[in-house]
């Protein structure tokens, strides 16, 4: 794996309506890195997220602090700076992906219009790049999706969609907020399984946002523990596991019923 840094959080604090929220939270991730960010509801890990793309909701403030992308500052980009940085640098998957689909439009138009906001391609070459995508995430009759509407999709099949869609322009970061918590388990394994091979063969880093430690000890090299806002914990996924340092990630670690994530693999 690269070493070389992708992005810096430093010392970043987040407010919302002049409530501080998220304090001081530093931490830094490589090129193809995997972080993810744990914690109870509330404790500020999709705020932490929603900020490195810019898309703090109404009232949420950076006041202290900078994210530093390749070298470049996010902080106060205007509009039509992020609009090449979103999607292409950064994209993110939601717990419900559908939801960031648009409803009345077939799946192989969305994909030609994502595609074509960044790229020039022909329709032809849209389709043939997203049936790839399609398979690398088990939906291989990508032909058959590219016909369809999101809502004639099972839950599991639109969040691999989602995934699909957020690995499409190949970003250099993939930001996941809790991507898998709205499926069964097994499925959740095999989404998990899938969104690490492709963002790994194209070198994109990812930060996902779980509720499950199963799940960041199963993709995660770093694992970020959050707890009213603050981070309590962090490391290499491994140190973090076997050596947690504070009482939360003592619980945290109680609850999972079988060590090391293995029960999303079975
Ligand atoms: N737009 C907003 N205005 C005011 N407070 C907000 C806003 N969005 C989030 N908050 C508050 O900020 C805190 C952190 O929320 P955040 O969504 O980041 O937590 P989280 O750890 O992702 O939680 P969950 O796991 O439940 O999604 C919470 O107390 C929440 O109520």
């Amino acid at each position: 794996m690269s070493e070389e840094l992708l992005l810096d959080v430093k010392n970043l604090h987040i407010a919302y309506q002049d409530n501080p929220t998220v304090m001081d939270v530093n931490f830094t991730l490589n090129k193809g890195e995997v972080l993810a960010i744990v914690g109870e509801s509330g404790s500020g890990k999709t705020t932490v997220i929603r900020a490195i793309l810019g898309l703090l909701s109404t009232g949420g403030k950076i006041t202290t602090g900078d994210i530093v992308f390749e070298g470049r500052s996010l902080n106060n980009l205007a509009k039509r700076e992020w609009q090449p940085i979103r999607g292409k640098e950064i994209s993110m998957i939601f717990q419900d992906s559908g939801s960031a689909l648009d409803p009345i439009q077939k799946i192989g138009k969305q994909f030609r219009e994502y595609f074509k906001t960044h790229e020039t391609l022909s329709d032809e070459e849209c389709d043939a790049k997203a049936i790839s995508l399609l398979a690398s995430v088990a939906l291989t009759a990508g032909v058959d999706i590219l016909q369809r509407y999101p809502y004639e999709l099972s839950g599991g099949q639109r969040q691999r969609l989602g995934v699909a869609m957020g690995l499409a322009l190949s970003p250099k970061l993939l930001l996941g907020d809790e991507p898998t918590s709205a499926l069964d388990v097994t499925t959740q394994a095999q989404v998990v399984l899938e969104m690490k091979a492709l963002a790994k063969n194209q070198g994109t880093a990812i930060i996902i946002v779980t509720h499950n430690l199963g799940v960041a000890a199963h993709m995660a090299d770093k694992i970020l523990v959050m707890k009213s806002g603050r981070v309590v914990d962090s490391g290499m996924a491994k140190d973090v596991l076997e050596n947690p340092s504070h009482e939360y990630t003592k619980h945290l670690m109680d609850s999972v019923p079988t060590l090391g994530g293995g029960r999303y693999v079975e």
